[in-house]
């Protein structure tokens, strides 16, 4: 459970006075979740999400965050708009932590996407993508290359006490990805995270996206790479070839990729692949044994990228042909 900073009633009834939606009358901690502590509140205006937050997230970056949901809002994508207190503020403090209360959204995300919901992902990628295209603020992808072989200095020490082999198998990688990293694709605002538990369904159909807080100014075809490896692969760790074609047909009838950006998408999922087995690592060496939160499984990523460093061209997992 996503927990870390525990707020009492007292200080939460006073915060919640501050904003113009009716008083508290309950609210309770969310189990879902890595990153930050998730409070569900009710009020007497109804349901609200507060979010407090914790350590990945830079203070300077959620004005970016906050301003971005309401940008994609304003353009009809459906995500949680932060609320505005009565002096105009959706960025406050709370316990000691940024804090910022934001709408609930209807839906549920899914366990076990299915072929149909890859393809409402792809459409909603593709429009996330274009709506962020005029998005006047920008903040740099610090999870990117420095920022892996950051995280990769950080592990490196203890990384073969999570998976035997693992520190010099990130280092080849690492070197790997050093040399061939893609440059010169489209960029724009991409999620970054938009794994199945930030994507919520209303009877089979997108009703919403959630958790913005990776998002960041990088290549389109990244944020592509990184729902390759969160949708479209079993649990038996096999590449599910419909699910890609699904997801991919429907990115495409809002946005086309280009043959570049086709080309690139196996070392873009590398590097996605990279970038979830260095943070997963990281988080199993340093999450403390008391926190309410279920740690994520380094070694699902160390699969996903060994299947992509086998891949010798986008052909390899039936690109090029839909
Ligand atoms: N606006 C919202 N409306 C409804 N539920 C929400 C909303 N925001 C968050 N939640 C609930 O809180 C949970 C955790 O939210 P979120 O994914 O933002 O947390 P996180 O700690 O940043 O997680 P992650 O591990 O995905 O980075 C979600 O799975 C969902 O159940
Ligand atoms: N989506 C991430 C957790 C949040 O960064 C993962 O599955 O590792």
């Amino acid at each position: 459970m996503a927990v870390y900073t525990d707020v009492s009633d007292e200080e939460l009834e006073s915060f919640i006075a501050s904003y113009d939606i009716g008083a508290l009358t309950s609210f309770k901690g969310i189990a879902e979740g890595v990153e930050n502590s998730n409070y569900l509140v009710h009020t007497g205006s109804g349901r609200y999400i507060l979010t407090l937050y914790e350590k990945r997230v830079r203070p300077d970056d959620l004005p970016y965050f906050l301003a971005l949901m309401e940008h994609l809002a304003a353009r009809g994508l459906s995500c949680p708009l932060p609320v505005h207190d009565r002096e105009g503020r959706t960025l406050r403090e709370l316990a000691g932590r940024p804090a910022a209360l934001i709408s609930f959204l209807e839906g549920l995300s899914l366990r076990r996407p299915g072929i149909e919901h890859c393809a409402g992902l792809g459409q909603v990628l593709a429009q996330f993508h274009i709506a962020g295209a005029d998005f006047p603020m920008a903040r740099g992808n610090d999870l990117s290359l420095p920022g892996w072989q950051a995280l990769y200095d950080d592990v490196k020490e203890n990384a073969d006490t999570v998976i035997p082999g693992l520190k010099d198998e990130i280092a080849r990688e690492l070197a790997h990805l050093e040399t061939h990293w893609a440059t010169g694709l489209p960029v724009g605002v991409i999620h970054a995270d938009l794994f199945p538990d930030n994507v919520f369904f209303l009877d089979d159909k997108v009703s919403g996206l959630i958790d913005f807080y990776f998002a960041c100014n990088d290549m389109l075809a990244y944020d592509v790479a990184v729902c390759l490896n969160a949708w479209c692969f079993e649990p038996d760790a096999s590449f599910n070839v419909t699910k890609r074609r699904a997801m991919l047909q429907a990115y495409e009838l809002e946005r086309p990729l280009t043959e570049a950006e086709l080309a690139a998408l196996p070392l873009l999922a590398r590097g996605a692949a990279l970038r979830f087995l260095l943070t997963r690592t990281y988080d199993w060496l340093n999450t403390d044994a008391n926190a309410l939160v279920k740690t994520k499984d380094p070694a699902e990523y160390l699969r996903k990228l060994r299947f992509h460093q086998r891949v010798t061209s986008y052909r390899d997992y039936g690109l090029g042909e839909h």
